[in-house]
């Protein structure tokens, strides 16, 4: 089990020095009064140097907390699972401004601003033009460009960029990109046009990375891979740039207010159509912000998923709940970890922690020879499938 145990370790430095930087960002980010900024105050202390305490005696939530983490309070934030305390750490965060209490600060998202800043950037003018030059092509030319694009936009989190200082920018088809595991001729095998499949999408991060899922969702949509699409998204603000509803609206807006005559406006128009036809579903179910792996999802969320053909899980939080987050051998098999899910499911990844599996052991040794972060960095991706049916 990944604790943050280790300083100098990547739980380490997220728990120790990128959580204080977000606090810091947010507080530049907004006019908060007293109240707000000496809970925040707070939770800085008591996540860096303090111990784990309960949620306030009037939360909602405070139960479920309770027992969620049974065993956990009192403790050091440093030596309990990292997949929870990370989790902990955003719930107490929103706890903090009064995301969920009544008043005016309710559901107010708290990464809202940099998620408007990146939507609003020319590079999400770019990537949308750039969408054009597929306009037209076949829909094998497009298929593989946009699984692609959809697999590096994970690349643009706002979290990750915390500590990069930027410098993981480029996105789709980037420079240094590099697959350690490429499975996605499954994935297409899944997904025969006019196959009526109904595919689930678990999506990750807003902005960058929700438009060109979106785009792929169009095209499985469009070329009839897929009849319908159910597109899960978090319940609340989570992880800096997590996708939430009203970040799939933007995102549906911006490709809709897109240059007219492009080729992005009209995957936006369909989409449009698309919801309002029963195509496109969005749902977002509270374990998506729970801090525990997959195997321990409810049965109303494993019954959503077993009705799927394939369900398509995005990012590197997805990831370590799917195979659990724990240091398995990196060549344990995908499906041997995945073995519990109650459909064929597939995972796009950027890999931006420590958790692997599914490799090879010659690409392995490969990258234990070279010398570079390769399970943090953001440089390497993977798509693995387990496309067993139950
Ligand atoms: O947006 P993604 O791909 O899920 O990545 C978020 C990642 O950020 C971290 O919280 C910190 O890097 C990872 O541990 C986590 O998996």
């Amino acid at each position: 089990m990944i604790t943050s145990s280790e300083p100098g370790s990547f739980p380490w430095a997220v728990l120790a020095e990128r959580h204080p930087v977000l606090i810091q960002q947010v507080r530049d980010a907004f006019p908060l009064a007293p109240a707000q900024h000496a809970a925040l105050d707070a939770l800085l202390a008591e996540a860096t140097e303090g111990v784990i305490g309960p949620l306030g005696a009037d939360a909602h939530d405070r139960e479920r907390w309770a027992a969620w983490g049974q065993g956990y309070f009192g403790r050091s934030w440093f030596d309990v699972p990292f997949l929870w305390a990370e989790s902990y750490f955003y719930r107490k965060l929103l706890g903090a401004l009064g995301h969920f209490t009544p008043g005016p600060w309710q559901g107010i998202d708290p990464f809202g601003p940099f998620k408007a800043a990146e939507l609003a950037g020319k590079l999400v003018d770019e990537e949308l033009a750039a969408l054009d030059e597929l306009a037209g092509q076949p829909a094998d030319v497009q298929a593989p460009a946009l699984l692609a694009g959809s697999l590096w936009g994970n690349r643009a989190d706002l979290g990750f960029r915390i500590d990069s200082g930027g410098a993981h920018e480029s996105t789709a088809a980037g420079s240094d990109s590099r697959l350690v595991t490429d499975e996605s001729a499954r994935l297409w095998a899944l997904l025969p046009t006019g196959g009526a499949a109904t595919v689930h999408l678990v999506a990750d991060n807003a902005g960058r990375e929700l438009i060109p899922d979106l785009v792929l969702v169009d095209h499985l949509l469009h070329s009839e891979r897929a009849a319908d699409v159910v597109l899960h998204v978090k319940p609340h603000p989570y992880y800096i740039s997590d996708a939430t509803m009203s970040d799939v609206i933007d995102s549906l807006r911006r490709l809709t207010h897109a240059p007219a005559a492009g080729y992005a406006a009209e995957i936006g128009r369909r989409l449009w159509a698309a919801t309002a036809a029963g195509r496109l579903t969005v749902r977002a179910h509270e374990f998506f912000c729970a801090p525990f792996p997959y195997s321990a999802m409810p049965d109303a969320l494993r019954e959503q998923f077993a009705a799927a053909t394939v369900t398509v899980l995005k990012g590197d939080l997805n990831y370590r709940r799917l195979v659990g987050d724990q240091l398995w051998p990196p060549t344990t098999p995908f499906a041997e970890r995945t073995a519990y899910w109650p459909g064929p499911v597939a995972a796009l990844r950027t890999l931006k922690s420590d958790v692997i599996t599914g490799l090879d052991r010659d690409v392995l040794a490969a990258l234990e020879a070279s010398g570079e972060a390769w399970r943090t960095s953001g440089t390497h991706a993977l798509v693995q499938v387990d496309a067993r049916s139950r």
